[in-house]
């Protein structure tokens, strides 16, 4: 056996996955972590690795990488080491210095979670690497308020609707509790979502500044009536009365606007038998719903078609991703 004299790398690698923001009837406390059924990684990778020059540094690569600010301190991973560090130095009186490489797979204002992509990647990355090689490492409700305070900073409100299933995975319920924040609630195994990006970016500040400021009565007692209907439903694992009531009277409404396509293309999905359609996030995603898996690649090729506008533009047949964040 021969034994090498080079020293291994310390190095952490993880991939967060892309999530649906709001599932229609949840706006800002529900979120579902979804995966490509072809094993396409739909998300970011960020990996984190012991400094040699004396500082840290951030190196963004990948196929959006040119469509975040060229400036470090501007990304919002920078961020996340700084937090990361400011924490360890309240706990353990310390800090790391590290290199840090973002590989920016999602595409930025897309509804698909980016942001939350690169914000929990970072964070579970150096939680990972601290964990392996520093023996220490922040709790999963520590992470994840650290996660919500970044995306916060970014989108300029707190809402977990993303953060929380690109971390834990599942579909996740946000909860007024801090010391809980999220419960992973039941969702429907056989299930597809057809995911389309279209290629064009709508950002969620904007997106959020077209919402009215106050609702009328009957919307309320609409919207409070189909959450509370869709939670009970997956409780009872109740497929055709949770998606029968996956409307939106919060956000949709107001948002059809900045998507171009988005209504003639939910329209005739709905004809065609999808269980359920609505806006990922903010969009301009559009997310459809089916319980079989020749459904699903159907309407992804009537997608394709239809409802792309740019090269960048992609669909994608996934299914839930149980498990969130993962050391790769
Ligand atoms: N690593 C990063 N990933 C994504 N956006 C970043 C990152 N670093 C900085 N930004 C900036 O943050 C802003 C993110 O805007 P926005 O909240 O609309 O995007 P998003 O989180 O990608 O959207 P969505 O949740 O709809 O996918 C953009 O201006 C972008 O340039
Ligand atoms: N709940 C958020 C998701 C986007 O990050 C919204 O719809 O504005």
């Amino acid at each position: 056996m021969s034994v090498s004299h080079n020293t291994v790398k310390q190095s952490v690698s993880v991939f967060a996955p892309a999530s649906i923001g709001n599932v229609s009837v949840g706006f800002d406390v529900l979120g579902l972590a979804v995966k490509p059924i072809d094993g396409t990684l739909l998300g970011d990778v960020v990996s984190v690795s012991a400094t040699t020059s004396g500082e840290s540094s951030l190196t963004v690569i990948g196929k959006f990488a040119d469509k975040l600010p060229s400036n470090k301190e501007d990304n919002i991973v920078w961020s996340c080491l700084l937090l990361f560090n400011e924490k360890l130095l309240t706990v353990k009186q310390t800090s790391i210095l590290v290199d840090i490489v973002l590989d920016k797979k999602m595409p930025v204002g897309s509804g698909l979670g980016s942001s939350a992509c690169s914000v929990v990647a970072a964070l579970a990355a150096l939680n990972a690497f601290y964990a392996k090689y520093h023996d220490f490492s922040f709790s999963e409700n520590e992470l994840l308020k650290m996660t919500g305070q970044m995306e916060a900073q970014i989108s300029g409100s707190l809402h977990y609707d993303n953060v929380a299933p690109c971390y834990l995975g599942g579909l996740q319920l946000m909860v007024p509790d801090v010391d809980i924040i999220s419960r992973t609630l039941p969702n429907f195994a056989d299930c597809y979502y057809v995911m389309a990006y279209p290629g064009i970016e709508v950002s969620t500040k904007a997106a959020r500044d077209v919402l009215p400021t106050q609702y009328s009565r009957s919307d309320v007692i609409t919207f409070g009536q189909n959450l509370a209907t869709f939670v009970d439903a997956c409780h009872r694992q109740d497929k055709s009365q949770a998606f029968s009531v996956l409307t939106d009277v919060i956000a949709e409404p107001y948002r059809t606007d900045l998507l171009p396509k988005y209504k003639a293309s939910r329209d005739y999905l709905t004809t065609q038998g999808a269980l359920a359609v609505g806006i990922s996030g903010s969009g301009p995603t559009l997310f459809c719903v089916c319980d079989s898996q020749p459904q699903a690649e159907q309407f992804a090729l009537w997608l394709q078609e239809h409802y792309l506008q740019t090269a960048l533009g992609f669909v994608h047949v996934c299914k839930v991703d149980e498990v969130g964040a993962t050391e790769i």
